[in-house]
């Protein structure tokens, strides 16, 4: 059965919560694949026998990530393509020319689209401009970031991901900086041509990594009036602290009362940057159920985890979308 486009299926039920998966490239890692290189989740992709060789070690790898992500619950899923822009790919791989990186990319999501069938909703998986110089937790994109061409640098995956069918709906992911922010807002329907959301890099404090407060964000939003991009259809927040995000999602809620929301945090644990390890989430002050129980109350409609975040914990947000909908009925 053909889906549903995405933006009218949110609006035709209004009730209903999509669980997506949890975060791909730490999954991946935790799996045994080595993500530690500047193309990060999509080095599997990259060899030739990942294409070749049907029993290859890494294709089963991913292809179970996918599928025990579904078995957890997950309704809509991404591609594994959060560092794969074209100046990532080809100042890092040997994929040089846009005919290959095309080839790259339709391959992936053939294969992605593969092992989570057709009846499930696929992502497309945009990483920030800042994703490319892991400034995307910081959002200090230099002097002059209003004169950076972030469509340059975006353009190649656009064109791919906004004219592949198989894709239902595409994911700028951890947005940390206001001008970045207002060029993707700016593009019209001619590029951005079906439906995207924005998952924005919030710090703990409640600000964009580049200081920006949500109203100011909102702000933002509100100024293009009409001449919003119709195709804008849920903004969020991704790889946040898995502790401050309810207040975050409220207060983004509390600017933008109409607009559909996505969220999924990190898992709360602390990425150490000097010893390069994840430190444990000392405070878990809150469980999954608190979690998706404040998000369904502000507005959230898509709920997933970032990254290290397991099949395990989208087994947790399953269920506690699942006793929400139960409750909603109930009444
Ligand atoms: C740094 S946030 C990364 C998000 C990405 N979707 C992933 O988990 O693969
Ligand atoms: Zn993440």
């Amino acid at each position: 059965m053909a889906r549903q486009c995405i933006k009218n299926y949110l609006q035709e039920n209004p009730n209903k919560v999509l669980v997506m998966d949890g975060g791909q490239g730490t999954e991946l890692e935790n799996r045994g694949i080595k993500v530690a290189n500047p193309v990060w989740s999509t080095i599997p992709f990259i060899s030739e026998s990942f294409w070749s060789d049907q029993s290859s070690e890494d294709r089963k790898i991913v292809k179970e990530m996918f599928n025990d992500f579904i078995n957890a619950g997950a309704e809509i899923l991404m591609t594994t393509t959060y560092q794969t822009s074209f100046k990532s790919v080809s100042e890092n791989t040997p994929i040089k020319n846009t005919k290959h990186y095309n080839e790259l990319l339709n391959r992936i999501i053939d294969f992605s689209r593969d092992c989570i069938g057709e009846e499930r909703y696929l992502i497309g998986c945009i990483g920030s401009w800042g994703a490319h110089i892991c400034a995307e937790f910081h959002g200090d994109y230099g002097e002059h970031p209003e004169n950076i061409d972030f469509y340059e640098y975006f353009k190649p995956q656009l064109d791919n991901f906004f004219n592949n069918n198989k894709l239902d709906l595409i994911g700028f992911e951890t947005v940390p900086n206001i001008h970045e922010l207002k060029a993707i807002l700016s593009w019209d329907e001619k590029i951005l041509s079906k439906p995207f959301y924005i998952g924005l890099s919030v710090h703990e404090n409640g600000l964009l990594r580049d200081g920006t407060s949500m109203q100011e964000v909102a702000n933002l939003i509100k100024g293009f009036g009409e001449k919003l991009n119709p195709n804008l259809t849920l903004l969020g927040i991704n790889c946040v602290s898995y502790n401050h995000s309810n207040d975050i999602i409220k207060s983004i809620h509390k600017e933008l009362p109409n607009l559909p929301l996505i969220a999924y945090p990190n898992s709360g644990e602390i990425y150490d940057t000097t010893k390069k390890i994840w430190l444990p989430n000392k405070n878990p002050i809150f469980t999954w159920d608190d979690i998706v129980k404040g998000y369904i109350e502000a507005g959230v409609r898509i709920i997933g985890g970032c990254c290290r975040t397991t099949p395990n914990d989208i087994k947790a947000v399953t269920i506690a979308v699942k006793e929400r909908a139960k409750k909603y009925i109930d009444m």
